[in-house]
């Protein structure tokens, strides 16, 4: 069994403005720190053979500050501008609630959360999963199926982009689907990736982390499933003993 750890970055400076961010190299706050040091905290005890991040420092400081935590500093570390936010085009560096303002809080939830409507001179998340899933087919993928665990710290939108393949969301279903910062997402898969593995707990030092299948059952749409199953809005990231932050900024 290889177990694949999805991790946003820890909060952004411009998280904490409120602001479009996409490629722009912003840094992280003294908040997004202790978020991530948290994130490593409840990974401890999980081995990693290798780590993914993109070419955006939010995201690669992020990962040192977890693989500090854990004491795996020396793994491989492989980082790469197929992981990178989304590129939100000429909104970059635009508030979320001014550009809601100006342009229509519809219009902008579509280019914020719609799957192919890019913003003007940007990607859509369409677009996003192109280079996304090239990149993890051809480089992620094989450490899975030798069963090695892999640790992959990148946004908000590039990560999206990767759940919606996994767990097959519909494009409806990705729209609604927000992730929390520095909260890891982990996943099992078999040899094959292709069986889906029974959902089971991996306990850490310090917590338990529950895992999901690779794929989920196709009729059940699985962020309202969750949703029904838990009472509240948590979606997929469980079991790290604080409430997910899901609400979008
Ligand atoms: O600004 C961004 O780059 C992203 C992630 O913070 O924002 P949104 O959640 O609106 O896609």
């Amino acid at each position: 069994m290889a177990l694949l750890v999805l991790i946003r970055h820890g909060q952004s400076q411009w998280n904490l403005e409120n602001r479009f961010t996409g490629t722009v190299d912003v840094a992280l706050t003294p908040h997004g720190r202790q978020e991530a040091r948290l994130a490593g905290h409840h990974l401890k005890g999980i081995r990693f053979s290798v780590a993914y991040t993109s070419d955006l420092r939010r995201a690669q400081e992020s990962l040192q500050i977890i693989l500090k935590e854990i004491g795996q500093e020396h793994i491989p570390v492989y980082r790469n501008s197929a992981l990178n936010e989304r590129n939100y085009g000429d909104l970059q560096g635009l508030n979320k609630l001014e550009t809601a303002e100006k342009y229509g809080a519809q219009q902008v939830m579509l280019w914020r959360r719609s799957f192919d409507v890019a913003p003007p001179h940007g990607e859509s998340l369409k677009d996003t999963q192109q280079r996304v899933l090239r990149y993890y087919h051809s480089q992620i993928e094989p450490h899975l199926r030798q069963g090695e665990n892999v640790l992959v710290v990148a946004h908000g939108n590039s990560l999206r982009a990767l759940v919606m393949y996994l767990d097959q969301l519909s494009q409806d279903a990705i729209s609604h689907y927000d992730l929390p910062t520095a909260t890891p997402l982990v996943y099992t898969f078999d040899a094959d990736l292709k069986k889906c593995i029974a959902p089971a707990t991996i306990k850490t030092n310090d917590s338990t982390l529950v895992t999901r299948p690779p794929a989920v059952n196709k009729k059940l749409d699985p962020v309202i499933h969750h949703k029904r199953e838990e009472g509240r809005d948590t979606k997929y990231a469980k079991g790290l003993g604080k409430r997910n932050r899901s609400k979008t900024n």
